[in-house]
């Protein structure tokens, strides 16, 4: 089953104007069919509180003739109440929850779109948001099954409550002075990424979930921005974990509530330094979840879950049970980017399937069979006859022997054989076989061997083959048994002391690399994602900000002479030194026989001004706001203007001297120019290429700057001019993110040598 995505529009808050309004609601032309497809499955009232729009349409922010349309599960509208929305999306899923099922419900979106609203909500009754509605939920039917059953059926709740906060994680239910630096470590446990020494509390009543559930809100890290006054600026995460316990077993599922921190254009934000540095790690987090749902839907082997706390607790796609992704909007102008960027993730994120797989139960008692064909299931046990059946054997045998019945052995215990593991049964059988024949009842080849039967006479009793009585045969094969049985036993008991030893063994490794990681190199981590916030804003010509982070940084390296020259050097260029301005200039392309950059084409700004969505390609992903326009079927472009570009790319992929160029970069002066102008680093260079916008050309940088993030080890290479990882042909720059062959063509014909 996919993800289950809606989308919730705001409604305008007191600053905001109608006039400003971009965003409309539909209903796409396949609705009405789905609708009536539900209704005959059955589930009517579920298909009527879903029967409403299922589109949102945005105008193409550089045409705004153009409108984007953008198809989810559902859409709810700014005068929709809570009630309605939890009715239709996630009063469904408590059913599931307690047939064993995981349940995740997230709210994504930019800052002040409504994620908090939607999911905490306010104080009133009616304004109350999914959580709380959820728990009540919960509690209700939880009482209901504990009276159907007559209290032989027990609901426990207990709940976690924690925040991801600059990518640390911490206990909501402890007071933050408790908090450590480094916060609460991850690990991985049977496929589940847990939090290590969460405080989890059961609770018993709606009551005193309020309670604790407010209090632990007032530890939340939020912060008043200039785009949400009460911004929160972790993610914060519920669990709810139900364990229901009847007489023969107990299940043990989970609802995970969600409450995001949404992404920020700090070009509008205004944050202070504390906040940028909460921005930064929120943008990033955000970011990794979009790359995890990129790569995801495009079926690409890794998965970078594993680059952001959020990412890898979230686990999207890799969850088992049922997931819902609640996409808060915004209505009006002011986010449109934004607006765009969340609706391709949220449309990616639809095309993500989960496992439908619910928690095993624990059962009580003796060991059940398991459900999965195994070993086990398919074998029979011994089983071992009472004793009085053994005092009973002489009589048996007395009995009429014409009667098939009494053809039959009589033993202490039954042996059925393992047919799916011939060798140990093999093995028994080698042992006993010339015995046994004589105590089947089967046709058998050696039966001829067997004395006549009615030469046993009652006296005769108990059967005996040549010297060997039956009791003395059963002896033999239980001795046999019990032997292999406690060989076994010992071999399973020296395998699981293995097992055991080699887990603590890789077990205090991790734990080893995680303080490694968390504790010691955590400091220095931190100290190297500043310097390489501090290049990318300093790439993008945001002297100030990236001050800031370089100061940020400075605590991290206290020693550090470059460091601080930098920090000297950007102070006095804010200063208007336009000598220190000059030396602190990001890398320029290199002025040498190809010229710089005065000699490119103008067209490439002009045609970028006049650009249409019909000349967006499959390389435009990333354009708006990192998040990229989906090439999928909902985001309609107009299709004769894609045919054109296609056919336009087709014929400047047909030419031989672009062609050679890509393979060669040697031959092509243009070429040479072009990766000169990519690894200068100067988003005002490159955004002047063709094809290449502002936003993408800030992407190329940011791309560049992580992959020399990536080559560097010292915080003096980190703050070093000299950018370390080169782009060195057309088809290594094709493989940045947001580029590709046809970018790169682009911005190849674009440039004038
Ligand atoms: N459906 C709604 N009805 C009424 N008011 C709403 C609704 N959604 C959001 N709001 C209001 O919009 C403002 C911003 O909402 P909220 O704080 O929930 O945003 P957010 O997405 O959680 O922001 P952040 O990511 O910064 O925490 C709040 O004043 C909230 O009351």
């Amino acid at each position: 089953m996919s993800v289950r995505v809606v989308a919730r529009v705001r409604p305008l808050l007191k600053s905001e104007r109608e006039l400003d309004v971009i965003l409309r609601t539909g209903a796409s032309a396949g609705a009405a069919e789905t609708k009536s497809q539900q209704s005959l499955n059955g589930d009517r009232k579920l298909a009527a509180l879903r029967d409403r729009d299922n589109v949102v349409r945005i105008p193409n922010p550089k045409n705004e003739g153009e409108e984007y349309t953008f198809q989810f599960n559902a859409v709810y509208d700014a005068d929709v109440a809570q009630q309605e929305l939890f009715d239709a999306e996630v009063a469904p899923t408590i059913k599931h929850l307690f047939n064993g099922f995981d349940i995740t419900l997230f709210a994504y979106g930019v800052t002040g779109t409504g994620k908090t609203h939607t999911m905490r909500g306010g104080k009133s009754l009616a304004d109350r948001g999914v959580i709380p509605r959820l728990l009540s939920g919960i509690y209700r039917r939880s009482r209901k099954m504990e009276k159907d059953s007559n209290g032989e059926t027990t609901v426990q709740v207990s709940l976690s409550y924690y925040e991801i906060y600059n990518d640390k994680v911490y206990d909501l239910f402890e007071p933050p002075e408790k908090r450590t630096l480094a916060g609460l470590p991850l690990r991985d446990n049977g496929g589940k990424t847990v939090v290590c020494g969460l405080t989890e509390k059961t609770c018993t009543s709606l009551k005193e979930f309020e309670g604790l559930y407010d209090q632990a809100n007032t530890n939340r890290s939020t912060s008043a921005t200039k785009l949400n006054a009460h911004s929160s600026r972790s993610h914060a995460i519920l669990g709810v974990k139900v364990t229901i316990t009847t007489p023969e077993k107990t299940r043990i599922s989970t609802a995970s509530a969600i409450d995001l921190a949404g992404s920020e254009d700090n070009r509008r934000t205004e944050n202070d330094k504390e906040r940028m540095v909460e921005s930064a790690s929120i943008n990033k987090s955000l970011f990794v979840l979009a790359q995890c749902v990129e790569a995801i839907t495009k079926k690409q082997h890794r998965i970078p879950y594993r680059e952001s706390k959020m990412t890898r607790i979230l686990s999207l796609g890799q969850n088992n049970g049922l997931t819902v992704m609640i996409l808060n909007l915004a209505p009006v102008r002011s986010y449109h980017l934004d607006t765009i960027s969340s609706l391709n993730v949220a449309n990616r994120t639809r095309k993500i399937e989960v496992r439908e797989v619910e928690n095993d139960p624990i059962f009580k008692g003796p060991a059940r069979p398991s459900a999965r064909p195994s070993m086990a299931a398919s074998r029979k046990p011994l089983q071992p006859l009472t004793a009085s059946v053994n005092v009973n054997m002489p009589a048996a045998v007395a009995k009429d022997p014409t009667q098939k019945d009494d053809d039959k052995p009589l033993k202490a215990f039954s042996v059925y054989s393992d047919r799916s593991q011939p060798k140990p049964v093999t093995q028994i059988r080698k042992a006993e076989m010339p015995k046994r024949t004589s105590l089947s009842s089967e046709a058998h080849p050696i039966r001829t061997l067997k004395p006549p039967r009615p030469t046993f006479a009652p006296s005769q009793a108990p059967l005996s083959y040549g010297d060997i009585s039956a009791a003395r045969i059963e002896e033999m094969v239980e001795k046999k048994v019990e032997e292999i049985l406690a060989v076994r036993a010992v071999s399973e008991q020296s395998r699981q002391t293995q097992v055991h030893e080699l887990n603590e063994q890789l077990q205090r490794r991790l734990e080893q690399l995680e303080q490694r990681i968390e504790g010691t190199e955590d400091a220095r981590a931190e100290g190297l994602s500043y310097l390489l916030m501090a290049k990318q804003h300093h790439a993008r010509g945001e002297n100030s900000s990236a001050l800031r982070m370089y100061q940020l940084a400075l605590p991290h390296f206290p020693h550090n002479e470059k460091l601080a020259s930098k920090i000297a050097a950007l102070k006095e260029s804010l200063h208007g030194n336009s000598k220190a301005r000059q030396s602190i200039a990001p890398v320029s392309p290199p002025k040498g026989r190809f010229g710089s950059m005065l000699s490119l084409k103008k067209e490439p700004t002009l045609t970028l001004g006049k650009r249409q969505v019909g000349d967006m390609d499959d390389d435009d992903v990333d354009r708006v706001g990192g998040g990229g326009f989906s090439s999928g079927e909902e985001s309609i472009l107009p299709v004769s203007k894609k045919r054109a570009t296609v056919k336009a790319l087709r014929h400047r992929l047909g030419d031989r001297s672009a062609l050679d160029d890509y393979k060669d970069p040697s031959v092509s002066p243009r070429t040479i120019h072009l990766l000169s102008i990519i690894n200068s680093r100067d988003v005002s260079q490159i955004k002047l290429l063709k094809g290449v916008g502002a936003k993408k050309a800030e992407a190329i940088v940011d791309c560049l700057c992580e992959m020399d993030q990536a080559s560097l080890t010292t915080a003096d290479e980190m703050i070093s001019d000299h950018p370390q990882f080169q782009v060195s042909s057309l088809a290594e720059l094709s493989t940045l993110k947001g580029v590709g062959v046809r970018t790169v063509e682009n911005m190849r014909n674009g440039v004038l040598v």
